[in-house]
């Protein structure tokens, strides 16, 4: 069946919108970023008709996600405007939400208290504590690792290698930081530097991107991504034009998504709990939850380090000034915003309502893990006694999709859990103010978006089969509901 031809509506990118969308609707003008997922919505499953969308013969899934970008393509994020517009939103509202965390009202919405001076972003000793970090995670990338995995297929028919030592590097990390606190080493001052160290992770990420830029101009053909290669300068600049960069067998992209920023996100969280117990003898309850839940994600992140190989950054984006900034400055300076929040608005917590946040956090965990093992597992060995039971559908490429189990519940089950989960995080914070909520907010659009490219991919992958996924599992992430 997924051998006909099937007709594409509109040219260019399809199977490329990206994270970072979410915001340009918002900020861009120009072609609507989610005008592809508002084609999606075309039976009453949620799943765009086939011949409404595609005009290429369905093939093998390893080469259907790259339609040619040619010059009169249609750009996400608004094009260049949307692209330019968005590299001042992002690193404003990163710095927005660390100044409002530490004013007294805590406004997410509105202008902040105060605005600093340019004093108050650069300080030479965050650029040398930034440089140190990047050095010390580069140091513990470069360490023999216990497994090396290979990556997806890529267009020369070639799949790359990967260390797997993501864990190690956090577990080592916690030895140097607990090392160096029993020196003397001032953790707790920290939190004060969050300002210039935003600044200077947001300048690494402008001048980086720069470097990967200029990288791409000599890159074969081949190693280049479906999206990002418009010939703009700002659009490709902020996408990003080459899909894995490397020098020698360092792999940028993938260096940059699991460590500086991950391990980073957690030794804030934590610089923020020892401030806390030096402001108030001891760190409390709240900050405990957060600092505990946030650190069981990110080492459960860096314990299946493997399956970020197949995730659409890894494979279908380029790396360019949005995954970047998004990876060295926006996750941790955002993500850790409950922890900000905490530190300079304490919040009471008792202990029934603290137990039932750790059930909701338990609960959110057990689908986002069941979710996300279940497929692994389904994906390395369909006969593996764990998933061989279940119900699957054949595709025409010759892989299967599950349609029971986890995957039978709703078309996104992990994207469930992480939004559960989302949730736990925010509730120590009480509800007396938005600003914790922000997490939440932003991470409810960013999978909702993600979850509709994602789809898109999955159509034009497997075709008709994917439509019967639809029609037997109509719900994307929220049972009922959506
Ligand atoms: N905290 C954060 O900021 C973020 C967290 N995340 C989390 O990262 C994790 C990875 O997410 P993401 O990369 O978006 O995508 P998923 O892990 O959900 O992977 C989607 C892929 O799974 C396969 N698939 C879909 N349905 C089925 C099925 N029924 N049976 C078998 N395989 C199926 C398809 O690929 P194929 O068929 O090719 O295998 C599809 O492309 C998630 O848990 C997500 O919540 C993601 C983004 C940001
Ligand atoms: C700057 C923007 C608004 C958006 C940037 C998006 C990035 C922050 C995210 C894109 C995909 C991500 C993934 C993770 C972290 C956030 C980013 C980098 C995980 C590593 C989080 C832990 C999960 O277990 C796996 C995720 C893979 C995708």
């Amino acid at each position: 069946m997924g051998r006909g031809r099937v007709r594409l509506k509109t040219p260019g990118q399809t199977g490329s919108l990206s994270a970072l969308s979410v915001l340009a609707g918002a900020a861009a003008a120009g072609p609507d970023p989610w005008h592809g997922r508002a084609r999606l919505l075309g039976n009453g499953a949620g799943c765009v008709s086939l011949t409404d969308y595609c005009e290429r013969p369905l093939s093998s899934g390893a080469e259907t996600m790259a339609p040619p970008q040619g010059p009169r393509a249609p750009l996400e994020f608004g094009g260049p405007m949307g692209a330019a517009a968005l590299m001042l939103l992002l690193p404003a509202t990163v710095f927005h939400l660390l100044l409002a965390a530490r004013s007294g009202p805590a406004r997410l919405l509105g202008p902040p208290a105060s605005l600093p001076g340019l004093g108050a972003l650069w300080n030479p000793r965050a650029l040398l504590l930034w440089l140190a970090w990047l050095g010390l995670q580069t140091a513990l990338y470069l360490l023999p690792a216990r497994k090396v995995a290979k990556g997806l297929e890529l267009k020369d028919k070639s799949r790359l290698r990967y260390p797997i030592n993501g864990f190690q590097a956090l577990v080592l990390t916690a030895l140097l930081v607990g090392l160096g606190m029993s020196a003397g080493l001032p953790l707790g001052a920290l939190p004060e530097m969050l300002l210039p160290l935003a600044f200077v992770a947001t300048l690494t990420a402008f001048i980086f991107s720069l470097f990967l830029y200029l990288k791409a101009q000599v890159a074969p053909v081949s190693a280049l991504a479906p999206g990002g290669n418009s010939g703009n300068p700002i659009y490709d600049f902020f996408l990003g034009r080459e899909l894995n960069p490397r020098i020698c067998s360092f792999d940028f992209k993938y260096f940059c998504e699991l460590r500086p920023g991950l391990i980073g996100w957690v030794l804030i969280n934590l610089a923020l709990l020892v401030k806390e117990a030096e402001l108030r003898g001891s760190p409390s309850l709240a900050m405990w939850l957060v600092n505990g839940f946030q650190l069981l994600y990110v080492g459960d992140a860096l314990w299946h380090e493997e399956a970020v190989l197949t995730t659409m950054d890894i494979t279908h984006d380029g790396f360019g000034f949005m995954l970047a900034f998004g990876d060295i400055a926006w996750v941790p300076f955002t993500y850790s915003l409950q922890a900000q929040f905490l530190l300079h608005h304490p919040q009471p917590l008792g202990l029934p309502m603290a137990a039932i946040i750790c059930l909701i956090n338990a609960i959110g965990y057990y689908i986002f893990r069941g979710a996300n093992s279940q497929k692994n597992t389904f994906r390395k060995n369909p006969s593996d006694p764990r998933v061989a039971g279940l119900e699957t559908i054949s595709t025409a490429t010759g892989r299967q999709l599950l349609v029971s189990g986890w995957w039978g519940m709703v078309r996104h089950p992990n994207y469930l859990g992480d939004l559960i989960m989302a949730l736990a995080w925010s509730l120590p914070c009480g509800v007396s103010h938005l600003l914790p909520y922000f997490y939440l907010l932003y991470f409810t659009a960013l999978l909702v978006h993600r979850e509709a490219r994602d789809e898109r991919q999955c159509l034009q992958k497997y075709g008709l089969a994917w439509q019967e996924y639809c029609r037997r599992v109509p719900y994307r992430i929220m049972p009922y509901i959506y």
